[in-house]
């Protein structure tokens, strides 16, 4: 639908989004035979939206397609060999591409602690992408967020590829965290929650704004801002060493997808907290945030600004950006330093 919808124009796009908005949807995976990976590939196929699945994994993509094809939904799944070739041929035509390849957290670690192994893994596969999929909606799950997503920035630069509007850090699990926890408090419906989350993935740049939610009264609830923040090393912890958070991230990952889908196919509002290249903190040398972003056919439609927030939440917001710079800046280098093959 993507190449076939850009060709539309006027009249002839909103009859297709009436008539049919349901061809041609390639979502690729990449990484999709882990702990993210499979649940999230589960999900998709479960998403009449998507209509061609593809999976990659360094190991068992093939094994993953040929169990999630059975499924009786009408998307068709293919599961690609761990090649050049079969990289190239899993991203070629994909409207959106989903990386949650790399290693995950164990207790006492820190998610900048899986940089050296996951930023090679992410500038291979945005390499791939770049030239496989140069148009793709590129959904970064893989860890440190703060920093992969710069990485796959250089690298489409390095290509001559890059369009800012079309790279998104996914941060929705801090969002479906947070509305959660604070559901828990209140004894409220999760799914009447929305609180928004700025700035970044992981610790203190992880900011929720509850004075924006219909319960300012939480802004200064430590226990639960530490909660919102350390949401993660909850899992890290309970897992013992096993992984980190498979499941809920796999939901939140499908959540993103379906919001850029839907957008794509003419929806209007979809409203996101992502962490994308953003206008909002560059004076500070900040050039990626997470804010509430209005997604569209293009990707991200409009930026919001932060908005009001409390003073207490100010204080929030600038450690964020102090701890930011610092990962994002390490994204970069990296790039400089290792441009790989
Ligand atoms: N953004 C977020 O909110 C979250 C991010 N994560 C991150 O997601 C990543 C994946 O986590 P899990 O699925 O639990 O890990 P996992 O180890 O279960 O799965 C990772 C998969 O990536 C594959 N892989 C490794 N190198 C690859 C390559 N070059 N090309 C393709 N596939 C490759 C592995 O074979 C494996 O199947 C981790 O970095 C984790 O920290 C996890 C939870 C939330
Ligand atoms: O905590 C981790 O390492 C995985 C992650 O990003 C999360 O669960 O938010």
């Amino acid at each position: 639908m993507f190449a076939a919808r850009r060709a539309l124009t006027g009249a002839a796009q909103s009859r297709a989004f009436s008539a049919s908005t349901r061809d041609l949807s390639k979502v690729t995976v990449l990484g999709a035979a882990g702990g993210i990976g499979q649940p999230l590939s589960l999900l998709l196929k479960l998403n009449p939206r998507v209509t061609d699945l593809a999976l990659y994994d360094i190991r068992m993509a093939p094994g993953v397609a040929a169990d999630i094809s059975h499924i009786n939904t009408k998307s068709k799944v293919t599961g690609y060999d761990p090649t050049p070739s079969g990289l190239a041929a899993a991203l070629k035509g994909a409207e959106i591409v989903l990386i949650p390849a790399g290693v995950p957290r164990k207790p006492g670690m820190t998610r900048d602690d899986l940089f050296n192994t996951n930023a090679s893994i992410v500038r291979d596969l945005a390499k791939a992408a770049a030239e496989s999929a140069p148009d793709a909606n590129i959904l970064v799950i893989s860890n440190p967020v703060n920093s992969t997503v710069p990485i796959v920035a250089e690298i489409f630069k390095g290509k001559g590829v890059y369009n800012p509007k079309r790279l998104f850090g996914v941060t929705t699990l801090d969002v479906v965290r947070a509305s959660r926890f604070v559901s828990e408090i209140k004894k409220t419906d999760p799914k009447d929650e929305n609180i928004t989350v700025v700035g970044g993935h992981s610790g203190v740049t992880i900011v929720p704004l509850f004075s924006q939610s219909s319960h300012p009264d939480l802004v200064g609830n430590a226990e639960l801002l530490n909660r919102v923040q350390f949401g993660g090393d909850e899992v890290v912890k309970a897992k013992d060493g096993a992984g980190s958070a498979t499941l809920s991230m796999a939901m939140a990952g499908a959540r993103f997808a379906e919001s850029l889908l839907r957008a794509a196919q003419g929806e209007k509002g979809v409203v996101e907290p992502t962490f994308v290249d953003s206008p909002l903190f560059k004076d500070q040398g900040v050039e990626f945030f997470a804010s509430k972003v209005e997604l569209g056919p293009s990707g991200v439609e409009k930026i919001h600004e932060i908005g009001k927030i409390t003073a207490e939440e100010q204080k929030l917001v600038d450690a964020c950006i102090a701890d930011l710079k610092k990962n994002i800046e390490k994204g970069v280098a990296f790039v400089a330093q290792n441009p790989g093959k």
